[in-house]
């Protein structure tokens, strides 16, 4: 396995001094200012005055006075040990005149020899020295570096706000920070990906074998299909240790309800891109989190539906039959038949909250047991009630008129306990509550006292609001019926959960779209014509950003012809990631793609034009000093480059090219020809486009080898060629190479 280098900024003040509180006091003592103690946590930030800033850091200054953080010394020699003193930097923002009071305050401490910057924009340093981590305790150096997809440990014992890039990791001292950085030193590959100036590299190029990790137990079956294609890890995501390293070079990850998928374990996973849950609720996966990271969720949604609508009706008649109660009494060698008084389910008017998959499962069995449903979903339609039997009521009226209610809503802000202790003394004295949806939706100490009281005469309850459960105000209650989250672990549910999970987690590493992603659209397409479109969409993005490498302020496509949304969607989605991935340092993929051009200010459009073309097209424009245009035409099987800055071409663009701009004058192709010649770069073909004899014109020529810097900045020097690119596309599918059809992407669109 490949070893990770880890190359590190650490901050000094806060970091390796003690807070740095006393500085500002010192300031407002000394100089009358009325700084708050955090003023330089973050000096420039705080806009602390240049001339303040020079006295607390220059010679004799009170940062000369400070305190080295608990331990600092021995935990930077143990970093300077593991990573190497090449591999670690002190970058701080305090003025570069005062490197001579840092550096004696380091020896007057007794810190190990290290380097050390100065600088504000410690981004910028960052990335000249190819920083991988860092550690900061001021908030604005660290979100800089997460937006330069840097991972930062940040210093602080403060929550992290729910919009908090998943590279910041908030950590409580150095030390944590320390062990976090070791334990990722040990044993992973590259975090950032090496950018190939020249060479596009679509990600899926990669040789090495993919690592999955399964940290819940998933059907045998589905295990060995994935461990068909992957080096499977299996762990228990329950062991949080465990995990954080498990992930540190997985390509994806299988959870089941019990692993928590935070910040935190994302952070710690820098290869990840498919997150699959075996099941329906992925309320325990940081879906915010995951998206903005660039990671594919994935779910099996309504294949353990009828598992958990059965086990709903299963706690159902255990409590209406008093079947744990009779169990133990009867196995005790009592023989107890005046105690129990089952009831029957006939007659008796059951609320279903929630009429998706699993409760609609359980509105059709129930009508076998001949009893009157009410339903409160406000998100299905009308019909949808008729069609299933059950009468639409809102909430209060269902509360007010059941004697069972059973939930099956997914875990929500606004279905955070929906049965509360108000919502209960609406419900009538002897109610039964069934619960097989997920532990947030009811409040378990309004649940136990109501069950206390006898108001509500049983629960049956499969969810708990923290799983797993070892405590809960009702347990050791007589008349609530408990089971461990097992609804939707009926074997058929596992087998079928684990056959869509494995072949979509394989299929979304091979780069394919799939149907049931969580946070991309689903796709109306069959995946292999559209995988053909995605990959030539992200070969035209990588070409775009080529001919613009300045990152533009508008990247607008237009649509042309009869096509679904949701393709174009993937498609711009697709360009979009890959032009990123070079105005960028982010790690950008179609899951994060608009989300990172949002936050980079850069305007996305995306315009339906289905009057014109028989053939669909996508055009690519981005803005600049010469706007540039891409165009990819495709004839709903194969796709191709076709038109570039409006020239058309004769065949699609693919392998390595160079391509000028010039003026079209004889002798041009010739003296290229030569140049390259003389390089040992050898033509494999050529195409010219232009719109009228000796105007703008552009010129392909597709070469064996890769041209080097020398022989393309000759070929700049030929007069009235003002610009010329060396790009890399990937070549023609290999079952597309030769269709007729290639010949009708050649035909003009209108
Ligand atoms: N115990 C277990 O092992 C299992 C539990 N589940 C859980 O069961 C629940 C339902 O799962 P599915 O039916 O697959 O989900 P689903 O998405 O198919 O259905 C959920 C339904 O709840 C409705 N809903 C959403 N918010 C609502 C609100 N505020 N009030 C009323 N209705 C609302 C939706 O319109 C939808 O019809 C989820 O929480 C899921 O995680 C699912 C499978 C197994
Ligand atoms: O069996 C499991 O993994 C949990 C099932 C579940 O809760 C779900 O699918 O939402």
């Amino acid at each position: 396995m490949e070893k990770l280098t880890i190359r590190l900024a650490l901050d000094l003040d806060g970091v390796l001094t003690e807070h740095p509180a006393p500085l500002a006091q010192a300031a407002n003592r000394a100089l009358g200012m009325q700084l708050p103690d955090h003023a330089f946590v973050d000096s420039a930030g705080c806009n602390v005055p240049d001339a303040v800033r020079e006295w607390v850091y220059g010679p004799g200054g009170p940062a000369s006075l400070l305190e080295a953080a608990p331990r600092a010394q021995e935990l930077l020699q143990r970093l300077l040990d593991t990573l190497g003193a090449e591999n670690v930097w002190i970058v701080t923002a305090r003025p570069a005149r005062s490197r001579a009071v840092a550096e004696d305050w380091l020896r007057r401490h007794r810190f190990p020899a290290c380097r050390i910057e100065f600088a504000d924009d410690k981004v910028e340093v960052a990335r000249a020295l190819g920083v991988t981590h860092a550690i900061e305790d001021s908030l604005r150096h660290a979100t800089c570096y997460a937006r330069a997809g840097i991972t930062c440990f940040l210093l602080s014992s403060e929550p992290a706000p729910a919009d908090e890039s998943p590279l910041v990791v908030r950590v409580p001292d150095l030390a944590q920070a320390i062990e976090r950085i070791l334990s990722l030193a040990g044993e992973i590959g590259p975090v950032l990906p090496q950018a190939n100036a020249r060479w596009h590299e679509p990600e899926d190029a990669e040789p090495r074998r993919r690592r999955i990790v399964i940290s819940d137990l998933i059907d045998e079956k589905a295990r060995q299909r994935l461990a068909a294609e992957a080096d499977i890890v299996d762990i228990d995501g329950r062991d949080r240790a465990a995990l954080l390293k498990a992930v540190q070079d997985a390509d994806a990850l299988i959870v089941r309800s019990e692993t928590l998928v935070t910040r935190e374990v994302l952070a710690a996973a820098p290869r990840l891109r498919v997150i699959a849950r075996a099941g329906s609720g992925v309320d325990n996966i940081d879906l915010e989190a995951a998206t903005q990271a660039g990671i594919l969720v994935l779910n099996a949604p309504g294949a353990n539906a009828v598992s958990a609508g059965e086990h709903t009706i299963a706690l159902m008649l255990a409590i209406a039959r008093c079947v744990p109660e009779a169990n133990a009494s009867t196995h005790a060698g009592r023989w107890e038949r005046k105690r129990f008084k089952p009831f029957d389910l006939k007659g008796k008017t059951v609320g279903i909250v929630g009429l998706g998959r699993v409760g609609s499962v359980v509105a059709q069995r129930l009508r076998a047991f001949e009893v009157r449903l009410l339903g409160y979903d406000p998100y299905i339609t009308r019909e949808r009630f008729a069609q299933l039997g059950v009468e639409p009521v809102d909430y209060e009226t269902l509360l007010e008129n059941v004697d069972i209610i059973t939930f099956h809503v997914p875990a929500t802000p606004e279905t955070h306990h929906m049965l509360d202790a108000d919502a209960i003394a609406r419900l009538r004295p002897g109610a039964i509550v069934i619960n097989c949806a997920r532990g947030e939706v009811v409040d378990p100490v309004a649940l136990a006292e109501a069950l206390q009281r006898g108001h509500v005469a049983a629960a049956g309850i499969d969810v708990f609001p923290e799983e797993p459960a070892y405590a809960s105000p009702l347990f050791g209650l007589p008349n609530v019926v408990l089971t461990p989250h097992i609804g939707g672990s009926s074997r058929e549910a596992l087998e079928a959960v684990g056959e869509i999970i494995s072949t979509t987690t394989l299929a979304a590493l091979r780069g394919e779209i799939v149907p049931n992603a969580v946070n991309l659209p689903a796709a109306s397409l069959r995946a292999p014509e559209l995988l053909r479109l995605t990959q030539v969409a992200d070969a035209a993005g990588h070409l775009i950003a080529v001919l613009q490498p300045n990152r533009p302020s508008t990247f607008a496509v237009t649509v042309r012809g009869q096509v679904a949304p949701d393709v174009a969607e993937h498609v711009t989605a697709a360009a979009l990631s890959s032009a990123l991935r070079r105005w960028s340092d982010r790690r950008v993929t179609p899951v994060n793609a608009r989300l990172v051009a949002a936050e980079l200010n850069l305007l996305v459009s995306v315009r339906f034009d289905s009057s014109a073309a028989a053939i669909p097209e996508f055009s690519f424009e981005v803005d600049g000093e010469s706007p540039h245009h891409v165009t990819v035409r495709w004839d709903r099987k194969d796709a191709g480059i076709m038109e570039v800055d409006r020239f058309s071409l004769e065949r699609p663009l693919a392998g390595h090219m160079l391509i000028t701009h010039h003026r079209d004058r004889p002798g041009i192709v010739g003296q290229i020809g030569t140049i390259l010649g003389r390089y040992e770069v050898n033509i494999a073909g050529m195409q010219v486009g232009r719109h009228q004899r000796g105007g703008e014109a552009i010129m392909v020529l597709n070469v064996d080898d890769p041209i080097p810097e020398e022989a393309l900045a000759e070929i700049l020097t030929i007069p009235h060629i003002s610009t010329a690119y060396v790009v890399s596309l990937p070549e023609p599918a290999p079952q597309m190479a030769g269709r007729p059809v290639r010949a009708a992407l050649s035909q003009p669109a209108d």
